[in-house]
């Protein structure tokens, strides 16, 4: 896919050549899925801030960068096909989730989001997956489930309702992972509140914490912007460009830290871990 340049202060040309290198002999496992914004982007939806004005091209540009981000660092990206006419559908994480190879397609909890699972089992059934579906009356979104080695955590209240967690619990627990569900009032996901390191260190933004007790290790960042990483490699992780201060203290705690700037993502409550879906 593109090429274009995204910042990482820490690396030199040499470590960008290698981690392009990489890219390009990466096992056929280490693959990601992505969608690329739709024409009707700026319609997403928003729940905890204000409406802002979404510019469109921007967005693309930044998915660009994003993406770019993602094959630089080994991760041959798979496209779920576009669907214009579906806002939010770049939110890729939403609409499925993969527990090594096991694919399971969820159920939105906001309607205008349903039909992007359509695209999304396709997907996953092209990449030759085993897959599972929820179904209703239960409503999961992918940005509400947190995995920690085998400990999978599972943001309830917001989208994702009792019998979506009871649906996935059905579906892990022979497949020896443990689901915990945590309650969700302040954020729209759980991964808007929390993530983790690579190490498994769950990092988040307290204020819309419901209980950090419920993490065995939790370090509270000082942005919101912060709370969200995704891991690209056991010491690397990628970032957005609007918490440079966390960025500064995964560096001292010895991360390689890539940054993107996804501002109109932002703007629609995105952040960098619901672009993608990573297949491992
Ligand atoms: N996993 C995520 O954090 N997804 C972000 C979804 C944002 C979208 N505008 C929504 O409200 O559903």
């Amino acid at each position: 896919m593109s090429t274009a340049a995204y910042s990482s202060d820490t690396e030199t040309d040499a470590v960008q050549a290698a981690a392009e290198a990489d890219a390009a002999d990466a096992p056929p496992h280490r693959r990601a899925l992505v969608r690329r914004p739709a024409a009707s982007l700026a319609d997403g939806l928003v729940t905890h801030i204000e409406k802002a004005d979404v510019d469109v091209e921007l967005a693309r540009a930044q998915w660009v960068n994003y993406v770019a981000a993602l094959e630089a660092h080994g991760w041959r990206t798979i496209e779920v096909e576009p669907r214009d006419d579906l806002p939010d559908s770049v939110f890729v994480e939403d609409a499925v989730v993969l527990f090594g190879p096991f694919a399971v397609v969820t159920r939105p909890g906001a309607d205008a989001r349903k039909p992007e699972t359509v695209g999304a089992l396709r997907a996953v059934v092209d990449l030759g997956l085993e897959v599972a579906e929820i179904e209703a009356p239960a409503t999961l979104d992918g940005g509400d489930v947190l995995t920690v080695g085998r400990t999978v955590y599972v943001g309830r209240g917001g989208r994702t309702n009792p019998e979506g967690v009871r649906q996935l619990r059905f579906l892990l627990e022979p497949r020896g992972y443990e689901v915990v569900s945590v309650p969700m009032t302040k954020a729209l996901h759980l991964k808007s509140a929390v993530t983790a390191l690579p190490d498994g260190t769950v990092i988040g933004w307290e204020p819309v914490v419901d209980d950090p007790e419920i993490f065995p290790t939790f370090w509270a960042v000082p942005e919101e912007a912060g709370a969200h990483v995704v891991v690209l490699d056991p010491h690397t992780v990628l970032m957005s460009a609007a918490a440079p201060r966390t960025a500064a203290l995964f560096r001292d705690h010895g991360l390689d830290v890539v940054t993107v700037d996804i501002s109109e993502f932002e703007k629609l409550e995105g952040c960098v871990t619901c672009l993608s879906v990573r297949v491992r």
